[in-house]
């Protein structure tokens, strides 16, 4: 479904932020990207919708090519729908027009399709009575579950997720765990950046862990929490994980 080959990215001719990372991920397969602060997760994961380029090796989305200059971008980002940590919602329009204008605009749908999409999708999030008001006038949880109906509205292969719970208050965070956790157990091919490493064991069928610009690791989750192979992903877990 999605697959990484060699892939290498320089931010500036001294500084390469991605080294040979390769990754293969299947349909329908849930992969958790872990790694500290700085070790490229966001720009891996951008690179598979495009949003960053790389500088060499390809990627392959359901078969066709991301990194070549025919790739058909808007396609593709609907095709490959991405929740980031920020929400980056469109402020100045309703929820509804959030779910609604890129089904009308991209995928050519008609309004009235496009609105019972919508509401579909909010009541699968669990905010249908919401379709009405604008961004700012909902939590940081609410919002985060439209960005996730939002990028569903499209029919993706595939979610992109980049720290999705990051920017949320604790008690917002499981409502949106929840949410990713269903979408993972119908099949959803997600790769996902996170430092929730109970989201991990509960769903992940792999974990890839980045230090540096490298794949390191790339284990079951399993593997990567009772016997991870080595010393920077012990480092990493012993800081992250309860003792
Ligand atoms: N557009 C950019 N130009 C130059 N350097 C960048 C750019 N974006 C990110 N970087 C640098 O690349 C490195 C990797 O960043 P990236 O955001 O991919 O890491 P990350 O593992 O997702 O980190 P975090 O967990 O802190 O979000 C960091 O050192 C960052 O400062």
């Amino acid at each position: 479904m999605i697959e990484l080959q060699s892939v290498n990215k320089w931010y500036s001719p001294t500084f390469q932020v991605l080294k040979n990372c390769s990754l293969t991920v299947g349909k329908g397969e849930v992969v958790v990207v872990c790694g500290p602060s700085g070790s490229g997760k966001s720009t891996l994961i951008k690179c598979i919708n495009a949003l960053e380029a790389v500088s060499d090796g390809r990627i392959l989305v359901a078969g066709a090519e991301v990194t070549t200059p025919k790739a058909d971008l808007p396609a593709l980002r609907a095709r490959v729908g991405m929740v980031f940590q920020s929400f980056e919602l469109f402020s100045h329009m309703t929820i509804l027009e959030n779910l609604c204008i890129g089904q009308e605009k991209v995928l050519g749908r008609s309004r009235e399709a496009a609105i019972a999409k919508a509401n579909q999708l909010l009541e699968r999030v669990g905010i249908a009575g919401q379709a009405g008001k604008y961004p700012g006038q909902l939590s940081g949880g609410q919002q985060q579950r439209v960005a996730i109906a939002r990028a569903l509205a499209m029919d993706p292969v595939a979610m992109l997720f980049d720290e999705p719970t990051s920017a949320l208050d604790p008690e917002m965070i499981n409502e949106v765990l929840d949410v990713m956790v269903s979408l993972a157990q119908e099949g959803m091919t997600m790769v996902v950046v996170t430092h929730e490493m109970g989201f991990a064991r509960k769903v992940a069928d792999r974990i890839v862990f980045m230090d540096g610009g490298e794949i390191v690791e790339s284990a079951t989750s399993e593997t990567f929490f009772a016997a991870p192979q080595t010393d920077r992903a012990r480092a990493f877990l012993s800081k992250i994980l309860p003792h």
